[in-house]
Formats: structure tokens, sequence, C-alpha cells
């Protein structure tokens, strides 16, 4: 079986400046893999790389077995890779209901109608809301639309930056149990996220970040119980004295 995703020597610049920088990972189907690191450490270049949305890149991305590094961010899209950009992808002029018919509007008619249930079964705030400009919606509420959007159009790869930002955190667990659900469901989730404890709560793998450069990979424990603290100076939730080591130290500090 190919790898749902894999990424060799992946590099992003803005003129002059590397802001991702030879990363190189591999995700197996049904995996999700937190990308973790501080701020500006290329998280959101990556993942926008991945979606062909910053195509300034060098090296290669392979999806489901096909190289899609020369593809437009359209064409990916439509082969059912969906990204949630941080800021949030909704269309706000447009009414919440009819924000979920375009996302399903290549779907059979059958389907559509039942897939907006889906959406709304996954979210009964947005049932209530669906005559509502997405504009007036709150923050927690423009987010679990936007999640919405792209889950009931069954992507094969979801690619999210930073879903919990500036979300209160009922809204966030609220958010990461329809996250949590799609992935025992078998979705493939790439996880930027700042908030290390939700993203490795939820995370196969994690891949840490710094200055561009992939600095540790291994398992989520792993991470949990070491990394994240070494690296991100966050306190984990649980006791950090459990003796688990990296996996791959990719470079040392
Ligand atoms: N459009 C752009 N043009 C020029 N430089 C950029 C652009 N986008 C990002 N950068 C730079 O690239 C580097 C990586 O930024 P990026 O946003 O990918 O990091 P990040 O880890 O996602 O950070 P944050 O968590 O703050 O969003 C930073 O130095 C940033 O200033």
């Amino acid at each position: 079986m190919s790898a749902a995703l894999q990424i060799e020597e992946l590099s992003v610049r803005y003129g002059d400046s590397v802001a991702v920088d030879q990363v190189s990972l591999t995700m197996q189907p049904g995996e999700c893999l937190a990308i973790l690191g501080a701020n500006g450490a290329g998280k959101s270049s990556l993942a926008a790389a991945i979606a062909r949305v910053v195509t300034s890149t060098t090296g290669s991305i392979i999806i489901d077995g096909q190289e899609v590094s020369a593809w437009s961010a359209h064409r990916l899209v439509r082969s059912g890779v969906a990204y949630l950009p941080e800021q949030r992808a909704i269309f706000p002029g447009l009414l919440v209901e009819e924000n979920l018919r375009l996302a399903v509007r290549r779907m059979t008619r059958d389907h559509r109608r039942s897939a907006i249930e889906d959406a709304f079964d996954l979210f009964p705030v947005l049932r209530d809301r669906r005559e509502q400009t997405a504009a007036t919606l709150s923050g927690g509420e423009q987010q679990m639309l936007a999640l919405a959007s792209a889950l009931v159009t069954h992507p094969k790869l979801l690619v999210c930056d930073e879903l919990s930002l500036g979300l209160a955190p009922v809204i966030v667990d609220i958010v990461y149990g329809a996250l949590n659900r799609a992935r025992e469901a078998g979705l493939t989730i790439v996880l930027i996220e700042q908030y290390v404890d939700k993203a490795l709560g939820i995370a196969d793998n994690a891949l840490i970040m710094r200055r561009g450069r992939q600095v540790w990979a291994g398992a989520a424990d792993a991470a949990r119980d070491t990394v994240a603290q070494q690296y991100l100076g966050s306190t984990p939730e649980t006791d950090s004295s459990s003796g688990t080591h990296p996996q791959k130290e990719v470079e040392s500090h």
C-alpha cells in the first residue's frame, strides 16, 4: 500500500529566506501527525506547501503514490486533499447552509442532502444557525463550519493549521472531538497546532520543527513525555519522569 503522504526534502522559500528547510516525512493511511514548533518554526509554511497553496518549494510531495509537487491547489482539492488554513476557510458572506452546499457541490443530489445533514449532526449548533450569514457566527462556530465543510467531502487527507487558534477551551474540545471521530474513522490528518497537549492527545506521531528544520520525529507519546517539554517549554499533562526517549533525534542542541 502507498504511503498516504510522503515528503522528501521539502523546502519553502520566501525570496531569500528559507521557511522550511529540507523536511522529509512519511505518513501511513489513517495516521495523525502533529507538527509542532514555536512561532516562526515553519509549520504553516509546511502545511501550505503540502496543500500547494504555497508553491515556492523544492523537493517532493507524494500523496497516495502520486507525485503532486507540480499540481495546483485546486487539483489537489479535487483529488481529496482538504486544507484548513489558519484563517478560517469559510465564505463569510454566504449563509451557513450555502457554505455547506458549496462544499458538497460535486456530490450527487442525494448525497449532497445527507452530507449536509451529517455536518449538522457533527455540529448541531450549525443546524440552528443554517440561515445565518457565516460572518456573523462566533469564532468557534466559524471554525466548526470550516471543519464540517472539509469533513463532509470525505477527504483522504486533511491538513489543519491551528484549529484551536483563538477558541475558548470548551469549543476547542468540541472541535477536537469531531476531529478525533474523523481520525477514528480512518482519516489521515496533518495537524499543525500550538496547543501541544491537545495535538498530542489525538496524534499517533509528532514532528517538531525549529527554524524551518525538523529537529525531532517519533511517537506522540514520546513527544508528550520528553520532547515537547524540551523544545517547546510546555508542561506535559502526563508525568515526564516515565523515561520515554525520543525515537529519532534529527539534530542535537
Ligand atoms: N508570505 C511570507 N512571506 C515572507 N516570509 C514569510 C511568509 N510566511 C511566513 N514567512 C516567514 O517564514 C517563517 C516561517 O513562518 P511560518 O508561519 O511558516 O511559521 P509557523 O511555525 O507556522 O509560525 P506561527 O506558529 O507563528 O504561525 C517565518 O520566519 C515567517 O516570518
